[in-house]
């Protein structure tokens, strides 16, 4: 493929700020990539914008890239959407955890950033909060983020940042990709 394809890969702990910098990344014209996921959908979130829901019985490994399990659910990247995105556009996003930033590293050594979001545990609650997660999903992530060590930066990450000030970080963001086509 391309070396200048870029494939940016958002990854950080819930609350973190992936979906909200994603979202800022579409506007600058860079393609976010929809993966799948078996967990329901929380309230605004709408098929095939934020993810494309299934039932565990219809997710067939053969289809995707990689899949991993996050808190008891499977999200993964479907072949599908990674080929014929890259066949269109230079420049495309999405957010993953480790497992999956790892499996990218991989398959798209020269292509893929890694961007890995740090954010302490107080914070992380309180923005979950502020997006209206229950009290239930918040301890489970909680409790997620201690047993994977979630907050520690992976080996591969291209960049690293603390996400205080939004239209701060999306521009550093810009700029690293700038620097990196
Ligand atoms: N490996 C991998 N991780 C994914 C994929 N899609 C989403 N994720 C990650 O799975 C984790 C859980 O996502 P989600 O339930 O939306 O929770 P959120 O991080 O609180 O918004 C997050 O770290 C996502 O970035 C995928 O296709 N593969
Ligand atoms: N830089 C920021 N400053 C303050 N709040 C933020 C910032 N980035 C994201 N948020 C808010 O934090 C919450 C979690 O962000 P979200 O993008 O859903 O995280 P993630 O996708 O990593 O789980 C949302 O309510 C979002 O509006």
């Amino acid at each position: 493929m391309a070396r200048n394809k870029k494939i940016i890969v958002l990854v950080g702990a819930s609350g973190s700020g992936k979906t909200t910098v994603g979202n800022e990344l579409t506007k600058h014209g860079i393609v976010k990539l929809v993966t799948t996921t078996t967990r329901p959908p929380r309230e605004d979130e709408v098929e095939g914008i934020d993810y494309y829901f299934i039932g565990k019985a219809d997710l067939d490994p053969h289809h995707f890239l990689e899949v991993t399990c996050y808190n008891g659910y499977h999200y993964g990247l479907s072949l599908k959407e990674i080929k014929s995105a890259l066949d269109k556009h230079e420049l495309v996003h999405l957010a993953m955890d480790k497992n999956g930033a790892k499996a990218m590293k991989t398959e798209y050594p020269d292509q893929c950033l890694v961007i890995f979001f740090i954010i302490s545990e107080e914070e992380m609650i309180r923005r979950m909060k502020m997006r209206g997660d229950c009290q239930e999903a918040i301890e489970e992530r909680v409790i997620y983020r201690h047993m994977t060590n979630e907050e520690a930066r992976p080996e591969d990450a291209d960049f690293v940042i603390e996400n205080n000030d939004l239209d701060q970080t999306v521009q550093q963001i810009l700029d690293f990709i700038d620097k990196n086509k």
